[in-house]
């Protein structure tokens, strides 16, 4: 019988294999991401043991959750976050890993940096304590976010015991419309899922649609695997792949490139290889999608209003609508395009590449941020700002009213100075809208990049056809 793709990447990772009776394999890890937030007890652990960084070489870390988006030259105001930076700092001159602080011209979120650096490729094993390791996937790597205490045992020794998940594919046939992103896609996929869909299982994305995407866009897919509860998500390496690759400062070189796509090529799912389940969708009927309640998969089209607990069959999925409408303070029934919002975030690592910032970009251009509402740009990296500087999208957003930031995960989490005040309503390009998670009382609705900046201008949902009207 054939390979899936993730069982092929699995197969050559094993170092010793977890036997009959069902143990986990013990898989080498080919890239160990750090960040200030799940690393200090991973490093206090090593240090307790007197152990060292067993591949210094395979490790990288980078400042992100913590860090202010503007002032980044002065020292870090909030004490919590300022230990946990520091406390970082600390442990990577400690224990000789690479670190790219604050300030530093590589540093931004992780799950940008790894892939800017081409340090993410096709076929690696890449583990990070942050569940949205699963954005490496896009590279045909087998990427998954682990718990400290596997931060430190990947620190320690650069393997990791895993039980073998089951397979599933994803198959999106047809075309996205235009002005319908990855980020539709997937926030399609998970109203449709649910946010446990994925639970158990290492998912494939495949098919037309799939391979349609930039890189970017594929990011975009597996980032969000963890979403609906996938332990990684990935797409089998292709032409786009070792495009945006090729030339990266970490990317093979000369014959050993040619060498690497010769073997990335033959990354891709046998065709007599069976999956645990699969899931079939349609591109072409899908349209831009939003977030209505607290969890990624209460979504619907734009075009739709905010569903009443009624609609839902399920006791759960009811209660769950019904806590979410008080907290979101919606009516059941209201169109999604009336929603007034307060602030809109651009950013993060679902959506905060050059890609999506030139997209941001185009629809803003010319126009200006309605008068009641925020718009806040911040690249994922300081490359992606720098880039985006280069080609003048900072002078586009400022000119429309926009702020326009330093790299982090900012708004994306209530875990620096950007948040939203209790009460205050934002249209995010992130992950995750759940209670608080943009600050205490905040209220978020999940939307793609050409959404948030309609938004941005409108001051209600919407998308940028509704701003030709105007
Ligand atoms: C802080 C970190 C552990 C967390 C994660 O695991 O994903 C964060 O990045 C998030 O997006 O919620
Ligand atoms: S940008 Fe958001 S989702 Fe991504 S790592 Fe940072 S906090 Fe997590």
């Amino acid at each position: 019988m054939g390979k899936t793709l993730a069982e092929k990447v699995w197969d050559e990772h094993v170092v010793r294999p977890g036997g009959d009776d069902g143990g986990p394999d013990l898989l080498y890890i080919d890239l160990h991401l750090v960040h200030e937030v799940t690393s200090p007890q991973a490093f206090d652990g090593l240090r307790l043991a007197g152990r060292r960084v067993r591949r210094p070489d395979l490790t990288l870390a980078t400042e992100d959750h913590n860090v202010p988006t503007l002032d980044w030259d002065k020292p870090i105001a909030d004490p919590v976050s300022r230990t946990q930076v520091e406390t970082l700092r600390r442990n990577a001159e400690e224990f000789g890993v690479r670190l790219h602080p604050l300030g530093d011209i590589e540093q931004g979120i992780v799950h940008v940096v790894g892939p800017q650096l081409g340090l993410t490729q096709p076929g690696m094993t890449i583990v990070c304590g942050d569940s949205h390791t699963s954005t490496h996937g896009a590279f045909g790597a087998l990427a998954f976010g682990i718990g400290t205490s596997e931060v430190e045992h990947v620190l320690a020794t650069q393997t990791l015991p895993q039980a073998r998940p089951k397979m599933m594919a994803v198959t999106v046939e047809g075309s996205l419309p235009d002005g319908v992103t990855a980020k539709d896609l997937v926030l399609t996929l998970i109203a449709h899922t649910g946010t446990g869909g994925g639970q158990g299982y290492i998912v494939e994305y495949r098919g037309p649609a799939i391979e349609a995407l930039s890189m970017e866009g594929r990011m975009t897919v597996c980032n969000m695997s963890i979403e609906w509860g996938a332990k990684a998500g990935l797409i089998a390496p292709d032409q786009t792949t070792f495009d945006y690759l090729q030339g990266r400062p970490s990317a093979p070189q000369g014959a050993d490139w040619d060498a690497a796509v010769e073997h990335w090529t033959g990354l891709r799912t046998d065709p007599d290889a069976v999956f645990d389940e699969e899931i079939v969708l349609d591109a072409s009927t899908m349209t831009p999608f939003v977030t209505w309640g607290t969890n990624p998969g209460q979504g619907v089209p734009l075009g739709a209003s905010v569903p009443s607990p009624e609609d839902f069959d399920d006791d759960q999925d009811r209660v769950a609508a019904e806590k979410a409408l008080e907290y979101m303070a919606l009516e059941a029934g209201t169109p999604m395009r009336e929603i007034k919002v307060d602030t809109v975030f651009v950013g993060s690592c679902t959506n905060g590449r050059i890609e999506d910032l030139r997209l941001a970009a185009e629809i803003v251009r010319g126009r200006q941020v309605d008068e009641s509402t925020r718009l806040l740009v911040v690249p994922g990296s300081v490359r992606v700002r720098l880039q985006a500087e280069d080609e003048g999208l900072d002078v586009i957003f400022k000119d429309a009213g926009a702020e326009w930031r330093g790299a982090g995960c900012s708004m994306c989490l209530g875990m620096n100075p950007d948040t939203l005040a209790p009460g205050e309503r934002s249209a995010s390009t992130s992950n995750r809208n759940f209670e608080g998670r943009q600050g205490k009382g905040g209220r978020t609705h999940l939307v793609s990049i050409p959404v948030a900046a309609a938004t941005a201008i409108r001051g209600t949902l919407s998308s940028p056809a509704d701003l030709e009207a105007l």
